[in-house]
């Protein structure tokens, strides 16, 4: 729930918020105060939009829909109906969320720039609509806050009481960043935010996690809108729901390092004194000159560390403060019961995934034609077929990532009854991890994170999801490489990462698709002792493989797809020697030969 703060990151930090929040106490003028206010401000909408933005990866440009949202709720109530801002403060915030998970389901889906331009589409609407709805919003105008002073209107004559509210709501919205990036939540946005597909195929429903993301983020930005709104005490569309406040949020995340907990602030910390310092200074010159000043260090900043002032310092600040004493004794790491597959009392040949006459085309070509194909309990089915036969895409459509256009897939859940599924995360919630041809490693995370995204899907404890990762990478031979980021990997490491990951999950099928592509001959003797080994503790594997000694070695049966059809299935040695086969693979001539 909290940060350990015997732990030299957590009292340091401590230590530096304590430093923020007393010096405005101690300068205590108007300069000050209201410097260290827009600081904490700020540095909140940040934080909040890295939830979105930095973690799950999706670059809003609109999120000041929500910090209008909040002000305009707050302040509306308080005009009309007398209602305290701290009750609109909440209002703000629910409806924030709600707008928030109506903009999320269709936006979410988009890439890149179409994201980035829909959520500015959707400022701009948002803006347009509270202009035109003059008769409650005041129109372009704006409303002006009524000036009860008090806590209950937080509006003061003594403007430390800003200062203090503005650090309590910066807090808040700290520690809900902190706790998302060190939950489940955190490495499930960032596995999405790295690769999509990879993060299906271990359990994760993407679009609902970004729709939670987001509707966190939207609440948070709301909550310091109303504040900051109540603090300026007059609202008009054009600075509440305006792009270049949604922008500026963003650039502060950029700036001090995307997808970290203190990068938003830090960026907040060194460009929001700069730039107000400026516009002091270049009033003179023109309006809106302070921009320049955000636009310069925003170039320079891209320029020389692109991965922004967490990505430039923040492992030299690590390093530091691991010289650091612990204050007292580290904690006893829990021990948690290992949950392995079981065969639910099944025997060898009871059927364990069935697929009926699948058909799909692309386009003109029929990829998979009428392919019915049995997996076994405790069996080891190897599927061989030329290039481009159609074996991924039989594979694709046994774990969910294509829709058969014709045909049934059934399978055995982790409880013993058959089902269909229909999307990558049922499948692998009920029992179904499967491998990429091309290694799919989450590559900013280290081997142990990576293995973790598996384990999480049975456990929302960091700890446990840590032991199951420890236990699957002894299995597959990864414990000397457990801090190393995934990148730095070697091909075979990266192979075996792929089916650490979804061994992760806890499967009772897997699916592998080219394991020993590209391994040198060591790595593939690796590779089959390791697989024998998952087969032993009670998997049943369908196995993808153009090395046909390791197939023959591994495999009880053989299944051989052939332009997109079952050529034929059976025993290694009867498949191998069979005319059919050496013809698809080698031409008829051979054959004949
Ligand atoms: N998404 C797609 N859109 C269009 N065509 C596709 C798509 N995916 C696969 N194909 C085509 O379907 C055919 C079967 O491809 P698939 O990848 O399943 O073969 P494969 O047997 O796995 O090949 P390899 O052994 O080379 O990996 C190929 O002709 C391929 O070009």
């Amino acid at each position: 729930m909290f940060p350990d703060f015997r732990s030299p990151k957590a009292y340091v930090s401590l230590i530096l918020l304590a430093v923020v929040f007393i010096i405005p106490l101690y300068l205590h003028s108007a300069f000050w105060t209201n410097l260290f206010v827009l600081l904490f401000v700020f540095s909140a909408l940040s934080v909040a939009w890295n939830i979105v933005g930095g973690y799950a990866g999706q670059l809003s440009l609109g999120h000041a829909v929500f910090y209008g949202i909040g002000g305009y709720t707050a302040t509306l109530l308080t005009q009309s109906f007398g209602i305290t801002p701290w009750i609109g403060m909440i209002a703000g915030a629910l409806i924030s969320g709600a707008v928030a998970i109506v903009i999320s389901y269709p936006t979410l889906r988009l890439k890149g720039p179409f994201f980035a331009l829909a959520t500015i589409a959707i400022l701009e609407v948002v803006r347009l609509l509270v202009i035109h709805e003059e008769s409650w919003t005041g129109g372009s105008s704006g409303i002006s806050l009524p000036l009860n002073i008090g806590w209950t209107w937080i509006v003061f004559r003594e403007k430390v009481n800003y200062v203090i509210i503005a650090f309590c709501l910066f807090l808040l919205v700290l520690w809900v960043s902190w706790y998302i990036r060190k939950s489940r939540m955190g490495y499930y946005l960032i596995a999405i935010r790295e690769r999509e597909d990879a993060a299906r195929a271990v359990g994760i429903h993407t679009v609902n996690m970004k729709i939670r993301a987001a509707v966190i983020s939207a609440m948070l930005t709301s909550v310091i809108g109303t504040f900051h709104i109540t603090y300026l005490t007059f609202v008009d569309p054009a600075s509440a729901f305006s792009l270049d406040l949604s922008i500026q949020i963003a650039m502060f995340a950029l700036i001090g390092g995307l997808g970290t907990v203190a990068g938003p602030i830090a960026g907040t910390f060194l460009v929001l004194p700069i730039a107000e310092l400026a516009r002091g200074w270049l009033s003179g010159v023109g309006n809106g000159m302070h921009g320049l000043i955000y636009g310069l260090i925003l170039v320079i900043v891209v320029l020389t560390i692109p991965r922004g002032l967490a990505g430039a310092f923040g492992p030299m600040v690590e390093r530091l403060m691991a010289r650091l004493p612990y204050l007292g004794k580290p904690r006893a790491k829990r021990e948690f019961k290992q949950r392995r597959s079981s065969g639910h009392g099944l025997t060898a040949n009871q059927p364990v995934l069935k697929a009926e006459n699948l058909f799909k085309n692309f386009g003109g070509l029929r990829a998979t034609d009428n392919v019915s194909l049995t997996l076994n309990e405790h069996e080891i089915l190897g599927m061989i077929g030329p290039n481009g036969a159609g074996k991924t895409t039989v594979f694709n459509q046994l774990s969910g990532f294509l829709a058969p256009d014709k045909g049934n897939i059934t399978m055995l859940d982790k409880k013993g009854h058959w089902i269909t599924c229909n999307t990558p995360d049922k499948f692998a919630h009920s029992g179904l991890g499967r491998t990429f041809q091309t290694a799919q490693p989450f590559t900013g995370l280290t081997v142990l994170e990576n293995i973790m995204l598996g384990a999480f899907i049975g456990t929302s404890d960091r700890d446990e999801a840590e032991q199951i990762a420890l236990d699957v990478a002894e299995q597959t031979d990864l414990l000397r490489y457990l801090n190393t980021e995934a990148r730095n990997l070697t091909v075979g490491g990266m192979k075996r990462l792929e089916v650490a990951r979804a061994l992760a999950t806890r499967p009772k099928i897997l699916l592998l698709d080219e394991v020993m592509a590209g391994l040198n001959p060591t790595d593939i003797e690796k590779a089959v002792q390791m697989i024998r080994r998952i087969r032993a503790s009670g998997v049943s594997i369908l196995l993808i493989e153009h090395m046909m000694q390791a197939t023959m070695a591994l495999s009880d049966r053989i299944i051989v797809i052939n332009e997109g059809k079952v050529l034929t299935s059976g025993a290694p040695r009867d498949v191998v020697e069979n005319p059919a086969v050496i013809e698809a693979y080698l031409g008829k001539e051979y054959s004949d030969a």
